[in-house]
């Protein structure tokens, strides 16, 4: 699991590892990381480190002050090194100094435009961990000239470091480098900061619990509950699945399906296209209705089984079986409107909801809005459930306060049904007895990678997402120690 920490975190971490480190230091150590991508990225981009040109965008703090020692260090590489000061009274005096005495030099107002022109690489050391509120005009002047690939020192400066968002002029960088811990922009916003380069500055020791987790291929698979000698078909959880309508009998189709391919145990649908269901999943168990089906361990209910009075009784049916469930789709609009649903609910029982941003609003009354991540969290907590936070990166947020965040690979999953699939696997893992937000967590990613393999590099559809969770479950046991 990688931890994530917020900017307040990180400041307070770096205060207490400051207080015992000697001046300058860290300063140094976290530029000699950006000098060194700088050059390698010098190198692939052109095929040389000495020569070419580099420029730095210059701010008024530490994060100038990271750049302008990283410029002093590829001088000595050869590189011609000049700097754009957008404050110059404020530009960090002694970076400024090893930058000149290092041969750099700096740019009066007027010449930026042509060096920027002919940079093989910018470097934004706008802004960093306590940047505010998007670029201001004289910086965005600057980069709305830049072709050259731009680097970014901690991270793009105009995005807010804490949530990701973009609201006016902000840098696209191609690489970030960044210091001691990753910050929440760098998963919430990948498209703005590129490859992510972590560099060790000692600050781990410092830095307690974290804000966000991302979890990695090996903490999937580990959690990923396999068959053992002495497992049957029950022992491993049995997924009930109400869902479909004859109106939408295809979800029932992708929810039941998604949920024979994530699991070797029991799957059961009940619901009103147990026919359809029964001729594209023949090992399913399948009946008309949730009042007549046999105990499952887990129940995914929503999919398509509409929001009139048949899918409330549904809801409240499997609300009350004292088993996980996964509520989806349409149960979730049936909870937004009559919220009393939830009086069945046995309070000890896991309900995981996976609502994309329309369904948040109606589940919460306002839209996620930038901060998706206090968003999610205080859902997680009104409704004493986890929540799952569909989007471009996907936010899984536990009652608790425990958050992991699972970022897109592509857009390949915004394609009808997606979230059907979605469901189908959560329902497996809650069968399994896993612990449900990293249920939840570990079937996003299981479904991003499907999405991915599905697509390979074309449009996908949802049946060719579930048909690759099987190749995306290889691969996460791939990485397996
Ligand atoms: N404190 C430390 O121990 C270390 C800090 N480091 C660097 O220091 C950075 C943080 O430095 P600072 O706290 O000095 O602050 P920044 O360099 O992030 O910001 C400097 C100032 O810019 C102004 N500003 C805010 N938003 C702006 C915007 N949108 N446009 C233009 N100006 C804006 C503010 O007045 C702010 O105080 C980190 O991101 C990192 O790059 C690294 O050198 C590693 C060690
Ligand atoms: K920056």
């Amino acid at each position: 699991m990688r931890g994530i920490w917020t900017t307040d975190h990180v400041r307070q971490a770096e205060d207490r590892l400051l207080a015992r480190t000697p001046e300058g230091a860290l300063m140094r150590r976290a530029a000699h990381g950006v000098a060194l991508r700088a050059a390698r990225m010098l190198a692939e981009h052109t095929g040389a480190v000495s020569g070419r040109r580099v420029v730095l965008v210059v701010g008024a703090g530490n994060n100038g002050g990271d750049a302008l020692w990283a410029g002093s260090f590829l001088c000595r590489r050869g590189v011609g090194v000049a700097a754009v000061l957008l404050n110059p009274e404020k530009a960090h005096p002694r970076g400024l100094d090893a930058l000149v005495r290092a041969g750099g030099r700096v740019l009066a107002p007027g010449e930026y435009p042509q060096w920027i022109e002919r940079a093989d690489l910018v470097i934004d050391g706008v802004v960093g961990i306590s940047a505010q509120g998007p670029l201001r005009a004289d910086a965005a002047a600057v980069f709305e000239r830049v072709d050259a690939p731009v680097l970014a020192v901690d991270l793009p400066s105009g995005v807010d470091p804490d949530t990701g968002a973009v609201d006016g002029p902000a840098v696209r960088a191609t690489s970030t480098v960044t210091f001691g811990a990753r910050k929440p922009v760098h998963v919430l916003n990948p498209d703005r900061c590129g490859d992510v380069t972590l560099v060790d500055i000692g600050l781990g020791p410092e830095l307690g619990e974290p804000d966000l987790v991302v979890l990695d291929a090996a903490d999937v698979a580990a959690a990923w509950p396999l068959p053992g000698p002495a497992d049957n078909k029950y022992s491993q959880g049995v997924t009930g699945v109400a869902a479909g309508s004859s109106a939408y009998p295809g979800a029932a189709v992708l929810s039941a399906g998604a949920a024979v391919r994530a699991t070797s145990g029991m799957v059961r649908y009940a619901g009103p296209v147990a026919d359809v269901v029964r001729v594209h999943w023949p090992e399913v168990v399948a009946t008309g209705s949730v009042f007549d089906a046999g105990r499952a361990q887990s129940w995914v209910v929503g999919p398509g089984i509409g929001t009139g009075r048949d899918g409330f009784e549904v809801l409240a049916h499997v609300l009350g079986q004292g088993v996980p469930v996964c509520a989806d789709a349409d149960a979730i609009t049936i909870l937004a409107r009559r919220p009393e649903v939830l009086d069945a609910r046995d309070p000890d029982t896991p309900l995981v909801l996976t609502p994309h941003d329309g369904e948040f609003e109606r589940l919460t009354g306002a839209p996620p809005g930038p901060d998706r991540v206090t968003a999610v969290r205080e859902a997680a907590r009104r409704f004493d459930a986890v929540v799952l936070l569909k989007g471009h990166c996907t936010l899984v947020a536990a009652p608790d306060g425990r958050v992991l965040a699972n970022t897109a690979r592509g857009s390949w999953l915004a394609t009808a049904g997606s979230g059907d699939v979605l469901s189908g696997i959560t329902g497996a893992l809650l069968a399994a007895g896993l612990d449900p937000w990293l249920a939840a967590g570990v079937a996003a990613d299981v479904h991003a990678r499907a999405g991915e393999i599905a697509a390979g590099g074309v449009p996908t559809s949802a049946s060719a997402v579930l048909a690759a969770v099987p190749d995306a479950l290889r691969r996460v046991r791939s990485y397996l120690p």
